[in-house]
């Protein structure tokens, strides 16, 4: 167990309602300084209202938090000054360019003019923002907007910064742009705290992922540690001659036969040892398939065996489904 000076995130019992919902039910959430954290849950799991009370815009129900060090109730305008906060509901104003956007809040942290242009221009540029810089961000793509909408986050220095899903609605190249912004905050040494509810963000991204649904955390660890939680590895054999699929399912012990398919599943952890003897185990027998696969359990697993609802749909009609459906775990041999 960290101690409160390790942890940039340390809260306990975080109970929050609205009337008769009970929205959080008592989580607990521990963030290790420079490290990136994952809020992973399906709509309306209360992900944003977690985000809105460790960042002082809503106050809890019950329960204790430590922010960078201070307590967020009784010490709310320095847990202020460590944070930035980049919500689903975008800090940016459309009517001024976005340079303007930037030296407004460097004006709101109260640094000089010289100052401020000199971390605008900085920002600007780390963003590949400087040439849309004097054009209304009214104009800017949904991508743009987001990255200047961290950019104005960083303008105050946080160390702490909270990303509310940061990447919805964003085409997969834009998501990747993100990412990688987000990769460099942390090697920084910022904490990012990120809600998503893309599995393969949370896998790609967190050092640590916890799953929240019906209003309490089912589970939490490394995106490793949670594909351990579900069975569901094997090797898939597919046929389409059924004489040779009839040799092998009878040949075959452990096997799951699925008949529609012609397919057999051998459980299996994907290691090169196993895939080794169950091809040379097919030589032995003679037995030739059409097509070898190796699954390994995913996030999407997991979040189904936790849940017990599929994957949440991606809600947000981009075009992103099939880029998070394509899980890096599962390959592909012929
Ligand atoms: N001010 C409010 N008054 C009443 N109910 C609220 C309020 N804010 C949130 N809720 C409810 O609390 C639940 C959790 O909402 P929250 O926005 O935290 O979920 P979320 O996980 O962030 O979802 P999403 O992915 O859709 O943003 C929802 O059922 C929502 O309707």
């Amino acid at each position: 167990m960290k101690t409160d000076h390790e942890l940039a995130i340390a809260a306990t019992g975080l109970r929050k309602s609205y009337g008769d919902k009970t929205v959080l039910d008592g989580i607990d959430i521990q963030v290790p300084a420079g490290t990136i954290f994952s809020l992973l849950g399906p709509n309306g799991a209360g992900k944003t209202t977690a985000v809105n009370i460790l960042s002082t815009l809503i106050s809890a129900d019950g329960g204790q938090a430590r922010i960078a060090g201070h307590d967020l109730t009784a010490e709310a305008q320095a847990v202020r000054a460590a944070i930035g906060v980049t919500g689903q509901f975008s800090a940016v104003d459309g009517l001024i360019t976005g340079e303007e956007n930037m030296l407004l809040m460097a004006d709101l942290h109260h640094l000089s003019k010289h100052e401020g242009r000199q971390v605008t221009a900085e920002l600007l540029e780390r963003f590949d923002l400087v040439e849309a810089a004097k054009k209304p961000a009214s104009t800017y793509s949904g991508g743009m907007k987001r990255r200047l909408d961290i950019a104005m986050t960083l303008v105050g220095s946080p160390r702490i910064i909270f990303l509310d899903e940061p990447t919805t609605g964003l085409d997969p190249r834009s998501r990747h742009t993100m990412w990688q912004i987000i990769r460099e905050l942390v090697s920084g040494g910022t904490t990012v705290f990120l809600t998503t509810q893309y599995l393969e963000e949370a896998d790609q991204l967190a050092d640590r992922i916890a799953v929240l649904n019906g209003g309490r955390l089912v589970a939490e660890g490394s995106a490793e540690e949670l594909k351990r939680l579900v069975p569901g590895g094997h090797v898939r054999l597919r046929f389409s001659d059924p004489v040779a699929y009839e040799q092998a399912a009878t040949a075959l012990r452990e096997t799951t036969r699925d008949d529609a398919a012609l397919a057999l599943q051998i459980p299996s952890d994907g290691t090169q040892r196993e895939l080794r003897a169950i091809l040379d185990w097919l030589d032995s027998a003679g037995i030739e398939a059409d097509e070898l696969s190796v699954h390994t359990p995913d996030l999407d697993d997991v979040f189904f065996a936790l849940t017990g609802s599929p994957v949440p749909a991606q809600s947000t009609g981009s075009s992103d489904s099939a880029d998070s459906a394509d899980s890096a775990d599962k390959e592909t041999v012929r």
